[in-house]
């Protein structure tokens, strides 16, 4: 295939804003690819070069060779040249470097030309997003895009599905499977304002739905193989060696091979959790401030999803299967307590006993959904009393009296989807502890972009879960909404900004009362 193909495909996707027209010429274009082109047509679809770096600089590419009346470049060939042109090596490379390049430029049209000058630089904004190729691979090989995504999830990238795909169609897709071992995504949850609310979202009264206790610990998905066993967070940071008890519980299991989900959480002497900082502190690289804390010994897991086991696949079986292969293999103090029931009633009475047990509330789940790994699934609801939002911090005041010397009162900001940007909410100092206000100060010293007596500006990077009981239209702040009685319940280092709640969330919270 011609460069002047995929530039021109390019441009159009570029150009449309149907979805549907981007999608078609996408997939036009994939299927004409010959076998040996797959990899490098899809990459360059997606405004991407194969290679990691060419070694080649914008500098260099601002004076270009004149450019060629008519394309005659091939795809297949301008990945070689630039696979070439990325192992010049040694002395004299920079020379021979600008000399290929120079050759490969004066050969193509000025369109290919910029489209070449972005893709080296990494600065082309015409490239198609995962998901647009995904639905494109998809209607190029005649098989469903669900088909796609799935095997994308389990490859952990694109290109490699694209590529099976489009020479093997559903057979090669079919191959890319959940292996031990090799993490997913979790599943995540919607939520609902209440217990009635979750009840409706999922149909509840007409069949039996799942109501499971919602255990504020920290997420954790377990691999076993034979003795080898591998914890991950919601993130997918390997946190095996952190939870030498978890291991040993997981270990133990009689089977061969599975993976299961679950929540990991620290007890007290009593029995009941602990505040989420001392889970949190017993499994972190050391960013929250270590509280005084139980022993180590005191995590223990509790599972509620189960997504294979020895060489079944689960993840397609219903939630009702899954469950079944749990409990033959979990025994019941370390499974998330559930009750499975039909009437509303009892659902309430159980999130109640919930509460009193010192939980932060229940995740209700319909029982023959499969595991939607990496997506919010509509399939799980959870419901919590306490309102909370995960917002950004935006910029922290100078302590006074107690305080003085410490970083303290925190200005809270949502995600703004549109603009890229955040939206101030309100400030907040209440619900920090003094190793909160030790922790922070260095956090938002490091962070810290401009600074004057009383205000000390951040780079919006920091989340923070706030609590708080209710939200109010107010003129005081940008966003026309303020929070009230906004906490600190502690600081999240497993979601980036990008994951913050953005104002619509925050919004909602007005019409739902
Ligand atoms: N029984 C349960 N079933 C599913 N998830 C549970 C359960 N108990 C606790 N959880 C936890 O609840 C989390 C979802 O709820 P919550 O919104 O409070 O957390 P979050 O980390 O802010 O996630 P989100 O991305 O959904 O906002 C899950 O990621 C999981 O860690």
């Amino acid at each position: 295939m011609r460069l002047a193909e995929v530039v021109a495909t390019s441009a159009v996707v570029a150009s449309t804003r149907s979805r549907k027209a981007k999608v078609a010429a996408l997939a036009q274009a994939l299927a004409r690819a010959e076998p040996d082109e797959i990899e490098t047509v899809t990459a360059y679809l997606s405004g991407a070069l194969r290679q990691r770096r060419v070694g080649v600089g914008w500098r260099s590419l601002m004076e270009l060779p004149e450019p060629a009346g008519s394309p005659s470049l091939g795809v297949a060939e301008v990945h070689d040249r630039l696979e070439e042109i990325s192992r010049f090596t040694g002395a004299g490379s920079q020379a021979a470097r600008s000399a290929a390049v120079a050759e490969l430029f004066g050969r193509a049209t000025a369109e290919e030309q910029s489209w070449l000058r972005g893709a080296i630089t990494g600065e082309l904004r015409q490239g198609a997003s995962d998901a647009l190729v995904q639905d494109a691979v998809a209607a190029a090989a005649g098989v469903t895009v669900a088909q796609v995504r799935r095997a994308a999830m389990f490859a952990g990238a694109t290109l490699p599905v694209a590529v099976a795909a489009l020479s093997g169609g559903a057979a090669a897709l079919a191959e890319f499977r959940l292996q031990v071992g090799r993490p997913v995504l979790p599943m995540l949850a919607s939520s609902a304002p209440d217990l009635d609310g979750a009840w409706e979202k999922l149909g509840g009264g007409r069949a039996p739905l799942a109501v499971d206790h919602k255990l504020d610990g920290i997420r954790i998905q377990a691999h076993k193989d034979g003795d080898r066993v591998l914890l991950v967070t919601r993130s997918l940071e390997d946190i095996t060696d952190r939870l030498p008890d978890v291991v040993a519980v997981v270990r133990a299991l009689p089977a061969e091979r599975v993976v299961l989900d679950g929540e990991a959480l620290a007890l007290g002497p009593d029995g009941r959790p602990r505040p989420f900082q001392e889970t949190a502190s017993l499994t972190s690289t050391g960013a929250t401030a270590a509280a005084a804390v139980p022993r180590p010994g005191a995590i223990t897991p509790y599972f509620f999803d189960l997504l294979l086991r020895d060489d079944a696949d689960l993840l397609d079986a219903p939630a009702s299967e899954r469950w079944r292969h749990l409990e033959e293999l979990v025994p019941t103090a370390q499974r998330v307590p559930r009750l499975l029931t039909d009437d509303a009633e009892a659902a309430r009475a159980f999130l109640a006993g919930a509460i009193a047990a010192g939980q932060e509330g229940v995740v209700v789940k319909s029982t023959d959904a499969p595991y939607a790994a990496g997506r919010r699934g509509s399939a799980w609801v959870k419901v919590k009393p306490v309102h909370t939002l995960d917002l950004v911090v935006l910029a922290v005041e100078r302590g006074s009296g107690r305080r003085r010397g410490w970083l303290s009162n925190i200005h809270l900001g949502a995600r703004d989807p549109e603009t890229g940007g955040f939206v101030m909410l309100g400030k907040t100092f209440k619900g920090m502890t003094d190793e909160m206000l030790a922790w922070q100060t260095e956090r938002f010293e490091e962070l810290a972009t401009e600074r004057d007596d009383w205000v000390v500006h951040v780079r919006p990077e920091q989340v923070v879960e706030i609590a708080f009981d209710g939200i109010q239209r107010s003129t005081r702040y940008p966003g026309g909404v303020a929070l009230r009685f906004a906490r600190v319940l502690r600081y999240r280092d497993d979601k980036t900004a990008g994951e913050a709640d953005t104002i619509d969330t925050v919004r909602s919270f007005l019409t739902a009362g």
